[in-house]
């Protein structure tokens, strides 16, 4: 995996240098996709890399995991808390709704987490547009493969270093870079709600797609799962949907 620290290292320089910005960001969450991320930029832009904080009504120890990550991998961080900012807006959206009595309970929490993670992406974009820096973010091959993130939330990123990586590489780098055990071990989590764990959630385990993704045999069941998660979120892998071009037909 030495090696491939190295490319990506490499590969996350020579985007700054293209992209003509002064340095690299990423949500520092406390779990292992963003830990990785932070080491990775940290490495490549010494001076010119950030880690941002930002609880959400999170559990506490997301926090302090995130810190310890600041801390070993020696990134500057900057915390931004959320959580009245979600409450106003979310609350403000609810009781509109309501008023019209088309409030879905049912699509609640989703919505609510959804909007967690968008209410980030708008704070990275922020911090970004200040210091003239990329929003590097951390989907790994497995989540993009299935589609397991927000649309336009912690889908809405700048640079994907992790995206051909499977659960199990990306514990290697995390291990290759010195990354603490306590964080690569804990169950991944998206933390938008109490108790979420992407393996709960997901009703798969990484092990499994991981094979997938590696051309390996899995459960026939398990494979149509993968293929089914993969083609309902064909969306957020793509540019938005447009029309033909019937101006452009129209004219001769
Ligand atoms: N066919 C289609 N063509 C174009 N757009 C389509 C569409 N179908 C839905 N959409 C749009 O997409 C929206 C649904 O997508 P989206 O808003 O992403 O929402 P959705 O996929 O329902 O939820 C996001 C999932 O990602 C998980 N997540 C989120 C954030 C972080 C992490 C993590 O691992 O840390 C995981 C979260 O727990 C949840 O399971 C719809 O509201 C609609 O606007
Ligand atoms: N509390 C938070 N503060 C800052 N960024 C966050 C927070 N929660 C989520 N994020 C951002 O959203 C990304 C998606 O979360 P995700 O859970 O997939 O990654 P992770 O927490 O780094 O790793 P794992 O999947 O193992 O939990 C994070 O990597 C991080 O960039
Ligand atoms: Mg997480």
């Amino acid at each position: 995996m030495k090696n491939h620290i190295e490319q990506l290292v490499q590969w996350l320089q020579q985007q700054v240098k293209e992209a003509k910005v002064n340095g690299l960001l990423v949500g520092l969450s406390g779990g292992i996709d963003s830990s990785v991320v932070a080491y990775l930029i940290k490495q490549a832009m010494p001076d010119h890399s950030l880690g941002i904080i930002m609880p959400c009504k999170s559990h506490g120890q997301d926090e302090d995991d995130a810190q310890l990550v600041a801390e070993s991998s020696g990134i500057d961080s900057v915390t931004v808390d959320l959580t009245d900012q979600h409450d106003l807006l979310f609350n403000g959206i609810k009781t509109q709704l309501k008023d019209k009595n088309e409030w879905n309970e049912e699509k609640e929490r989703m919505a609510d987490a959804n909007l967690r993670a968008r209410l980030r992406m708008s704070t990275l974009y922020t911090i970004a547009a200040n210091y003239n820096y990329l929003v590097v973010g951390t989907d790994n091959a497995v989540e993009w493969y299935i589609g397991y993130f927000t649309k336009y939330g912690d889908g809405g990123v700048d640079l994907v270093p992790l995206l051909h990586y499977t659960k199990t590489e990306v514990r290697q780098i995390a291990r290759e870079l010195g990354v603490p055990e306590q964080i690569i071990t804990k169950a991944p989590s998206a933390g938008l709600w109490e108790g979420q764990t992407d393996e709960s959630e997901m009703g798969i385990s990484y092990d499994t797609i991981d094979a997938f993704l590696n051309g390996e045999q899995v459960d026939e069941k398990d494979e149509q799962t993968i293929i089914n998660m993969h083609q309902r979120t064909a969306h957020k892998r793509a540019l938005p949907t447009s029309p033909p071009d019937f101006h452009h037909f129209t004219l001769e």
